[in-house]
C-alpha cells in the first residue's frame, strides 16, 4: 500500500530539514558570483566619498553666474583641485572629479562660453546646487548593503566592490551527483537498438543547474538492477545525490530500496503533485538523497520546486523556494484535483495559454513553454481574464 501523499509544502519543509548548511568560505570577489552571503556586507567607505561633478563643466558659485568668472584651474577624477575658489571664480571640472571648496554648482560646458580664461553663461544654466553628486548619495560608510543570505547578482558585486571589498564570505560550492536509472536508456547521441531510448535527464538537470554555484559529478545510466543501483549508491561522495526514473512503483523502480540497500533512509515518498508524485527524499551517510521519477517533465518540474530550491537552502539562502508571479489567463481550466499542478504554458499578448497536452513524457511542450501555470490543490475552475500564478522558467 503506497505512503498517502503529502502536500508540495510539507515535501520542501521535510527536504530541507534533511541536510544542515554547508561551510563557508571566503573568495575573492571574481569567484562569489552567484553564490549565497554567508555575512552581511556593510560598506567600508562613504560613496560617493565628496560632492562630486555629475558632469562635464565648470564648477562655479551659483550667485556669481552669468559671469564673466575667471577659469583658475582643473579638477579631474582621481586629480582634484586643492585650492579654493573665490568670488567670479571657476574651475574645469569633469564628471566624477570632487566639487572644489568655493564652488557650489556645476555648469554644464554646452551651457557655457569660454575664451581664454574667461567662461560665461551661455545657456539656461544649473539650478543652485545642480549637477552635484553629494558625498554619501549611495551609501556611506558602516551601512548595511546586502544582507547574509542574499544571492550575489551582478549588480549586488558591484555594489560590494565599490563599497571597497574584494573578497567575500559565501557558502562554499555544493557537489551534485546526478545519475540515471533504466535498462532502456542510452546516452545521447548514441546508436542504439529501436526500442533504446536517448537518456535525456541528466544534461536537462546539469543545464537547470548551469546558474547554480555546484559541481554536478555526472554518474551515468544506472541498469535496473538493485546490486547496481545500491553499489553505485554505497560509491557516491557529494552533499546531494540526485536520481532520476525508478521511482515509482513497478517491479523495476528501485531507487528505493537501493537506497534502503546501501544503508540510507527514506524520509518521504510520493507528493501531491502533478507531475512528479513519485519523487523520494532521503539520507545516504551525509548526503541529502532526491529520487526524482523518470519521466522527463516530472523530472524537470521537481528539479524547479525542490531540487534548485534545496541547492539555495544549504547555501544559507534566506529566500530558498522560488517567487510565483501573477499573470492573466488567456483561456478557461477545469478545476483542479487534490494534485498541485504545474502546468506548461506559453504567453502571448500578456495573457498565458495553457498547452493542450500536458502528460509528462512530452519534451516539445516543456520546450516550448515560458512559463509553468501553478494550481493550488482543488483550486476551482477558472476563465479567461482571471489571475493565476505561474513560474516563470528560464
Ligand atoms: N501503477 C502506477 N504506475 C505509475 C505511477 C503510479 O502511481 N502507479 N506513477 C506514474 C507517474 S506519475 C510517474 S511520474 C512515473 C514515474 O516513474 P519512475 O520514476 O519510476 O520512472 P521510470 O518508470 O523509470 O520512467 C518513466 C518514464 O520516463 C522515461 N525515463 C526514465 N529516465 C529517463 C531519462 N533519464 N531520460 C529520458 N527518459 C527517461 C522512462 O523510459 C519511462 O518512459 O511512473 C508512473 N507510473
Ligand atoms: O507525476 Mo507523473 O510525474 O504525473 O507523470
Amino acid at each position: 500500500m503506497p505512503a498517502p501523499l503529502i502536500s508540495v509544502s510539507e515535501a520542501q519543509e521535510r527536504l530541507f530539514a534533511l541536510g544542515t548548511a554547508v561551510a563557508t568560505e571566503t573568495v575573492p570577489l571574481a569567484a562569489a558570483a552567484g553564490r549565497w552571503l554567508a555575512s552581511d556586507v556593510c560598506a567600508l567607505r562613504t560613496q560617493p566619498y565628496a560632492d562630486l561633478s555629475a558632469m562635464d563643466g565648470y564648477a562655479v558659485r551659483f550667485d556669481d553666474l552669468p559671469g564673466p568668472l575667471r577659469v583658475i584651474g582643473e579638477s579631474a577624477a582621481g586629480r582634484p583641485f586643492d585650492g579654493t575658489c573665490g568670488a567670479r571664480e571657476a574651475v574645469r571640472i569633469f564628471t566624477g572629479a570632487a566639487l572644489p571648496s568655493g564652488t557650489d554648482s556645476v555648469l554644464v560646458q554646452e551651457e557655457a562660453a569660454r575664451d581664454g580664461d574667461s567662461l560665461t553663461l551661455s545657456g539656461d544654466g544649473p539650478v543652485r546646487g545642480g549637477n552635484i553628486r553629494r558625498k554619501g548619495l549611495d551609501f556611506t560608510s558602516g551601512e548595511l548593503l546586502i544582507a547574509k543570505g542574499e544571492r550575489l547578482t551582478a549588480a549586488r558585486l558591484a555594489l560590494a566592490a565599490i563599497a571597497g571589498h574584494g573578497a567575500l564570505t559565501v557558502a562554499r560550492r555544493l557537489r551534485v551527483a546526478v545519475v540515471a536509472s533504466g535498462d532502456e536508456l542510452v546516452a545521447p547521441g548514441a546508436s542504439g537498438a529501436p526500442d533504446a531510448l536517448p537518456e535525456s535527464n541528466s544534461v536537462m538537470l546539469a543545464a537547470l543547474l548551469a546558474d547554480l554555484p555546484v559541481d554536478i559529478l555526472p554518474l551515468g545510466i544506472l541498469p535496473d538492477r538493485l546490486d547496481a543501483i545500491a553499489a553505485a549508491f554505497a560509491a557516491v561522495d557529494a552533499d546531494i545525490l540526485v536520481t532520476t526514473g525508478g521511482a515509482s512503483v513497478g517491479d523495476h523502480d528501485l531507487i528505493r530500496p537501493a537506497l534502503e540497500a546501501a544503508g540510507g533512509t527514506i524520509d518521504f515518498w510520493r507528493i501531491a503533485l502533478r507531475p512528479g508524485k513519485p519523487m523520494l527524499a532521503g539520507r545516504l551517510r551525509g548526503m541529502t538523497v532526491l529520487g526524482l521519477p523518470g519521466n522527463p517533465v516530472s523530472a524537470f518540474v521537481t528539479a524547479t520546486v525542490f531540487l534548485r530550491p534545496l541547492i539555495a537552502h544549504l547555501s544559507g539562502a534566506r529566500a530558498a523556494v522560488p517567487v510565483l508571479r501573477t499573470a492573466i489567463l488567456g483561456a478557461a481550466l477545469p478545476a483542479n484535483d487534490r494534485r498541485q499542478d504545474y502546468l506548461r504554458a506559453q504567453t502571448r499578448d500578456g495573457r498565458v495559454y495553457v498547452a493542450q497536452r500536458q502528460d509528462s513524457s512530452l519534451l516539445r511542450t516543456l520546450a516550448e513553454a515560458d512559463c509553468l501555470i501553478a494550481r493550488a490543490p482543488h483550486a476551482p475552475a477558472a476563465g479567461a481574464g482571471d489571475s493565476v500564478e505561474i513560474l516563470a522558467l528560464p
